[in-house]
């Protein structure tokens, strides 16, 4: 509000933005920011609006403390569950995490609640009417889930409101992208007052190489699209990039992308010229670049 600012003290704020307009504001402020990365500069911009009172589409900067943790097969889902949930024990803090994957065959966390208690992958594929393989029979099991949410409002009983919660989820990659399950299985959880958002774990591997980075940020955009809820690219086994790789990285955190698929995309960038600027439009519309990493090895986590 307009005020004089040496005689009204403590002035209240109780508006709410977008998170568009919290973008938009972050690439006015990026010039001026101190953080590394566009990322850093969007959290600035949530911490004054958390200081001033000002929600960001009608919730608390603060609110979010669910996780759906997705990302392809192998990524490192659940390996950072049980990362985060040490690292909490250590601090005196609790992390709950639930597995939500049917065909884990093991993870180091103490779950809080399984899906395997309600199905597991080996049920679709050893029964003789179904007789699924191993992919088919996971999107059959999420299928189960999603028609059994009672049993994961159940399982999840035993979450007071303010505990700080990890789902970690299977790797097919379709789950998130086109198929309607992991969506469903969302509304439902935010239907019981859960306040989720996704960490999207994405191996960086995929970040070194310009190709892969446009197909590994596809993929994580359309989960974004398809989920709809705030989303968090997390890059993970920092531990395996060489030295090289590791210093390549800061460029890819914040690319100049046009350039890169220019310069390395191969011998046909220049024929799909247009192809690849409409797709470098698309990403820099949509996708505020990651800056969280991730290593299970701590001493050569970025
Ligand atoms: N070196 C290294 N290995 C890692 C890291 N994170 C995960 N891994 C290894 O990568 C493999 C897959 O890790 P998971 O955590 O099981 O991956 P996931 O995404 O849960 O796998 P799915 O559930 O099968 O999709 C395991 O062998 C982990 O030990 C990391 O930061 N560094």
């Amino acid at each position: 509000p307009p005020r004089d600012r040496k005689k009204v003290k403590h002035v209240k704020h109780t508006g709410n933005i977008t998170f568009d307009e919290v973008v938009d504001i972050a690439k006015t402020m990026r010039p001026r920011s101190m953080a590394k990365t566009m990322a850093g500069t969007v959290k600035e911009i949530l911490g004054t609006a958390q200081s001033v009172g000002c929600t960001v589409d009608g919730s608390n900067p603060h609110d979010i403390i669910d996780k759906l943790v997705i990302g392809p097969a192998g990524s490192g889902k659940s390996t950072y569950c049980a990362n985060l949930q040490r690292h909490a024990e250590a601090c005196r803090r609790r992390i709950l995490v639930a597995n939500l994957d049917p065909a884990a065959e093991h993870f180091d966390y103490q779950p809080v609640a399984d899906v395997r208690d309600l199905i597991q992958v080996h049920d679709a594929m050893e029964d003789s009417e179904l007789a699924f393989g191993p992919n088919g029979g996971l999107v059959f099991c999420m299928d189960y889930l999603a028609h059994n949410l009672d049993w994961l409002d159940n399982a999840l009983d035993a979450v007071a409101e303010d505990e700080y919660l990890l789902l970690d989820c299977p790797g097919q990659i379709e789950l998130y992208c086109h198929l309607p399950v992991m969506r469903q299985i969302v509304d439902y959880l935010q239907s019981r007052e859960f306040r989720l958002c996704s960490v999207f774990v994405l191996d960086s591997q995929f970040l070194v190489d310009p190709c892969k980075l446009v197909s590994g940020l596809f993929a994580a955009l359309s989960a974004m699209v398809n989920l709809e809820l705030p989303h968090v690219n997390l890059l993970s086994k920092l531990d395996l990039l060489s030295r090289a790789q590791k210093r390549q990285l800061a460029d890819y955190l914040e690319p100049d992308l046009a350039h890169l698929l220019a310069e390395h995309g191969g011998p046909l960038s220049a024929r799909y010229a247009g192809l690849n600027a409409a797709v470098v439009d698309l990403i820099d519309s949509y996708i505020v670049w990651c800056d969280l990493c991730h290593s299970m090895l701590a001493t050569s986590s970025a």
